[in-house]
């Protein structure tokens, strides 16, 4: 997506240099845009668990460059697996993180070390082209829903959009997942808004989503993450799309922490609520998520402080709630497939059900 006129993706490999990876700090995000480069499969691990990269697509397809990074240093059996492990160890919701490293390593184990570098930055730009067409044709089938609002409205009525977190370009390689067909609705020239979830505690919809709609020029507003039922039954909201992290063959949705709230009150409400996903997001593995998905509890200090900027312009944290008390900070939670309107895919649209995901993906 383009950042003032430039084209950007959200990971690259650095033109001089061919092997280090650059990403965007999303932690300092959107007061400063900060470029990092990463050159250790340490530095990858940092930036993931640190969230200056975040995204269930994102974080593979940096990690799969992070295998590319420590092969650099060491291709023996020995290390590609130990490396492999500390990558994954990173966070444990995304399915794609693990998706992305056993495609690797599936393509990498059967090499000889003296060929595996080389193969490894090819493979990990593959997982990098192939993330940003999958996510190019969500933008297209999901289009089709907001037309299908439109049709049946005057032309040129507002249709109200809402989503949580970030599901952006930025939480991907390109174009993202939930926003992709809204950027689209809005280069077709529909009049789309965005009601953007803040997403407490780390506050992904009001510094990134809005960042992002804003950079692009897509109206929206920010809101509590607590006032989306409330805009619902004032029929403020006509759809609701969300990405995910991890979705079960059955349909079941791991997203940011607070998507089963939304989920909930867009059903009391007769609200359409659609998930976009790749399929790498898809866990096949899996059939009931509530049970089987691994939450990520992340630290207390994400609830007990927010980040920002200073009136003179520093970013830095700030402590909102008493000393001494304590905090849980589940980082996601699981919307079952029965809240669930619809699955955007790469492959089209589709219920959130086994025969439906099968139908799209037969070959699983
Ligand atoms: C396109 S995947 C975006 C997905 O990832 C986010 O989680 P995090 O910010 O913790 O990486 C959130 O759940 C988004 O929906």
């Amino acid at each position: 997506m383009k950042i003032d006129g430039t084209s950007y993706r959200s990971v690259w490999v650095d033109e001089k240099d061919g092997w280090s990876i650059h990403i965007f700090d999303q932690t300092r995000l959107p007061f400063s845009l900060d470029i990092l480069q990463l050159t250790t499969p340490a530095d990858v691990a940092h930036a993931i668990r640190t969230m200056q990269v975040r995204g269930a697509p994102l974080i593979g397809a940096v990690a799969a460059y992070g295998l590319a990074l420590a092969l650099r240093q060491n291709s023996s059996d020995s290390a590609i697996e130990e490396q492999a492990n500390l990558l994954a160890a990173t966070r444990p919701t995304a399915i794609n993180l693990r998706w992305a490293i056993e495609r690797m390593l599936s393509h990498l184990r059967p090499l000889s070390p003296d060929q595996r570098v080389q193969a490894a930055y090819a493979e990990a730009g593959r997982i990098c082209d192939e993330d940003a067409a999958q996510n190019e044709a969500i933008g297209r089938h999901g289009l089709s829903l907001i037309q299908e609002i439109a049709k049946n409205r005057p032309p040129g009525t507002r249709i109200n959009l809402l989503t949580h977190c970030n599901a952006g370009w930025i939480a991907t390689v390109d174009w993202g997942t939930a926003l992709a067909p809204i950027y689209m609705a809005h280069d077709a020239g529909l009049n789309v808004h965005v009601w953007v979830d803040e997403t407490r505690p780390r506050n992904q919809g009001a510094a990134l989503t809005a960042w992002e709609l804003g950079s692009h020029g897509v109206p929206h507003t920010i809101i509590a993450d607590n006032a989306g039922g409330h805009l619902m039954q004032h029929g403020e909201v006509d759809l609701v799309i969300v990405g995910t992290d991890r979705v079960t063959r059955t349909g079941d949705v791991a997203n940011k922490i607070g998507t089963y709230l939304k989920a909930l009150a867009a059903q009391d409400n007769g609200i359409p609520f659609w998930v976009a996903l790749p399929s790498t997001t898809i866990d096949w593995t899996v059939a009931d998520g509530i049970r089987e998905i691994p939450i990520e509890e992340r630290a207390a200090s994400e609830i007990t402080h927010v980040a920002g900027r200073t009136e003179n312009g520093i970013l830095t944290k700030v402590q909102i709630t008493p000393d001494g008390s304590s905090a849980a900070n589940p980082a996601f939670d699981v919307t079952p497939a029965r809240l669930v309107t619809g699955l955007i895919t790469e492959r089209g649209l589709c219920p959130a059900t086994e025969s439906g995901l099968r139908s799209l993906f037969p070959e699983q």
